[in-house]
């Protein structure tokens, strides 16, 4: 069920949060990174790849959609990372994190957007949404 539909017919509809499902996606030590299109919310940013669940779908299988339409590489392992739920001025956002620790394929920008392979490290030099702060912070205290 959407946040949407929970809440239909009650009083005070919450804000609407918009359910993203994220992969870090980890190969040699390095991190694979997106750059968000100017036109899209938060655009300019380096993202770790995904995008929204939908409707009956679980986020393991959003992951695996979005990462194929996006990347062409096919998920075999991701586990759970962390959840972030963070508000933007023009939305609210639930970000499911997983750990993609194998795939096929080799990753392209199917969308026309750039990639990046960054190390932990250079995490810290890179411009990201503002949600990312926590990601990046857990990441870099894991695999550091
Ligand atoms: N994929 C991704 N989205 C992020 C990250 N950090 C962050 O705040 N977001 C936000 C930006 C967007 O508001 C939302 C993702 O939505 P999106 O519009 O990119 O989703 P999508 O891939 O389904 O895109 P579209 O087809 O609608 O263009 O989550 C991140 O690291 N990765
Ligand atoms: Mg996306």
């Amino acid at each position: 069920m959407t946040t949407e539909s929970a809440n239909a017919g009650s009083v005070a509809l919450k804000p609407k949060q918009l359910h993203v499902a994220v992969g870090v996606i980890i190969r040699d030590n390095q991190v694979l990174l997106s750059l968000r299109s100017k036109q899209q919310h938060q655009g300019g940013k380096w993202e770790f790849p995904g995008g929204k669940v939908e409707a009956g779908e679980t986020v393991y299988n959003a992951l695996a959609r979005e990462l194929k339409e996006e990347l062409a590489i096919e998920v075999v392992s991701a586990e759970p990372f962390m959840q972030q739920a963070f508000s933007y001025p023009e939305r609210n956002v639930l970000l499911d994190i997983y750990l993609v620790t194998e795939f096929t394929g080799q990753a392209q920008g199917l969308e026309g957007q750039p990639l990046q392979w960054a190390s932990f490290a250079q995490l810290s030099q890179l411009n990201f949404p503002d949600a990312n702060q926590p990601i990046v912070e857990k990441l870099q205290q894991q695999f550091m």
